[in-house]
């Protein structure tokens, strides 16, 4: 393993487990570096700044927000997080776990709000200036699942954007799609529609390969 800190991102619709299993994984690379080494973190989000966007970005009040002010916040909290958060811990040898990253906004942004996928990834290379996950964790399933998961186990936590219709979801699944298609070394495609021990398994697999362990 590098002394140098390796950055993983978790992608995927809403619903799709990517909180659990992350804390899941973590859990497990901290048995083997100890905490200190593993570092968790979200988007947006991550720092106080970042986080006081999030709450902007999430206020129901702010329904009426235009798309294009939405991608320059979550660019904004995430230019936050890579100064604050990510180098910082890179240069520090750290294992980076975030949930979600730029693939994000090209997803939801870029092809849900229709700003278009290349000019959001463009954006979002202003914001991050070449720190780019040396790995991400895709984890797949049908939107009506991921969907479902959440109508059932987190109705109380449903943000304006899991709200938003079928179809809205339906194009940023395909946008992951596409988006794997495009970086197939750095974006792995995992099957989440299996139980969560299943999911958990086959993603430690691909780190662990990735990380030559
Ligand atoms: N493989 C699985 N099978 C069934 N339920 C699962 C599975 N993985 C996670 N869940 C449950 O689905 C719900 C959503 O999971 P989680 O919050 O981890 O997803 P997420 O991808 O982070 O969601 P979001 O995109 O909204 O942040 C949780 O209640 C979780 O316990
Ligand atoms: C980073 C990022 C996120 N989003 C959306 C995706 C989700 O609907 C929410 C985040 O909720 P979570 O429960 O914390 O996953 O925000 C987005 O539209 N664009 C982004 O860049």
């Amino acid at each position: 393993m590098t002394a140098q800190g390796f950055f993983i991102s978790f992608e995927g619709p809403d619903g799709a487990g990517k909180t659990s299993v992350m804390t899941a994984v973590a859990a497990t690379l901290a048995e083997r570096w100890g905490d200190q080494r593993i570092m968790q973190t979200r988007e947006p989000g991550g720092n106080h700044i970042a986080e006081q966007i999030r709450a902007v970005l999430f206020d129901d009040a702010n329904r009426q927000m235009d798309a294009r002010t939405e991608a320059l916040l979550f660019a904004a909290a995430r230019r936050q997080h890579v100064v604050e958060d990510l180098k910082p811990a890179l240069a520090a040898g750290q294992i980076i776990l975030s949930d979600r990253y730029v693939d994000s906004s090209v997803a939801y942004q870029g092809a849900g709000r229709g700003l278009g996928m290349a000019q959001i990834w463009e954006l979002n290379q202003y914001a991050v200036e070449n720190c780019m996950p040396q790995l991400t964790i895709y984890l797949d399933l049908p939107v009506r699942v991921g969907l479902a998961r959440i109508a059932q186990h987190r109705a109380d936590q449903v943000n304006r954007l899991d709200e938003e219709a079928l179809s809205f979801h339906e194009t940023v699944h395909a946008a992951f799609d596409q988006l794997a298609a495009q970086h197939p070394t750095r974006i792995v495609k995992v099957d989440a529609n299996q139980p969560q021990a299943a999911v958990v398994a086959a993603v430690l697999a691909v780190i662990k390969a990735r990380l030559g362990l």
